[in-house]
């Protein structure tokens, strides 16, 4: 056993990282209604790996029912498609299998166990066969990844409760790595982070970003003008404006939007 190569064994069990290679979400006339209120209306959206995509807009934009919609939790009309799926009328755990992961405005790891006991729990989708392959006692492959690319390796065997906020949000992209998700849906990742975390956190979304398809949604405008590739802005459930930090920042409609709110924060 100890002469197989585990990282073919990866591959040819379907966790290659090229897996999902230039692919692509595409949105297209995204709809989700709550007893008769529109939540989310005619929304059309393409995001691509590569480009770091921001989605901003005021309280009860729609920004979290868009990602709801995305990943299952809401029911919704039109079209989103991943990686040639469509998603929309999917199970969540089918949605989740076709490489789409998303977080919460709140964490949600398990505070009792380490972080190799989360991540390894988050990879159990595909450990009964890579554990008939596995030498004893020897961490997955894609879990040594993850924590490298969150930067955990030395909290590894440090229980998930004990760790800073920061790291907690790391800890829960890096659960996401392993399950192999191509298409992250962030909800506020930099909520309640030291401006450290933050800027470690933008650098660790770069990462990410350049190998699989991002979106995050954000109100910390700092961090958007200091991380983000490009921006959609969501206005009363629809798209109001799409660009760079650049355009948006100096497109009139998005300027009232912004005054016209007690948020007022887009310079
Ligand atoms: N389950 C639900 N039932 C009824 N209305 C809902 C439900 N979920 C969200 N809404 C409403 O849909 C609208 C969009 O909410 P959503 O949470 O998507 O906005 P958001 O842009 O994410 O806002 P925030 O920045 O405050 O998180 C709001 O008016 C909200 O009250």
């Amino acid at each position: 056993m100890n002469d197989i190569d585990i990282a073919a064994a990866d591959a040819l069990l379907g966790t290659d990282a090229t897996r999902f290679r230039h692919d692509y979400l595409e949105v297209r006339g995204l709809r989700v209604e709550f007893d008769g209120f529109v939540a989310v209306r005619d929304v059309d959206l393409t995001v691509t790996q590569g480009d770091l995509r921001f989605l901003i807009g005021p309280n009860g934009a729609g920004k979290t029912t868009l990602i709801d919609a995305v990943t299952g939790l809401v029911r919704a009309t039109g079209s989103a498609a991943f990686g040639g799926t469509e998603l929309i009328g999917r199970a969540t755990h089918r949605i989740a299998r076709a490489g789409v992961g998303r977080t919460f405005q709140t964490a949600s790891v398990f505070e009792e166990l380490t972080v190799l006991q989360n991540l390894d729990i988050a990879a159990g989708a595909r450990r009964r066969p890579l554990t008939l392959l596995r030498r004893r006692g020897a961490t997955p492959p894609v879990v040594e990844r993850a924590l490298e690319t969150v930067g955990l390796t030395a909290l590894r065997d440090t229980p998930a409760g004990v760790l800073a906020h920061g790291q907690k949000q790391w800890l829960e992209i890096g659960m996401l790595l392993v399950q192999d998700a191509h298409l992250l849906l962030l909800d506020e990742p930099v909520a309640g982070m030291t401006q450290a975390e933050r800027e470690e956190t933008g650098e660790l979304l770069r990462r990410i970003g350049s190998q699989r398809v991002v979106v995050v949604v954000e109100h910390d405008m700092e961090f958007l003008r200091s991380f983000a590739d490009s921006v959609t802005v969501m206005h009363q459930g629809r798209v109001l404006a799409e660009g760079t930090v650049h355009e948006v920042q100096n497109d009139p409609a998005v300027v009232e939007v912004y005054l016209g709110t007690t948020e007022g924060d887009l310079p």
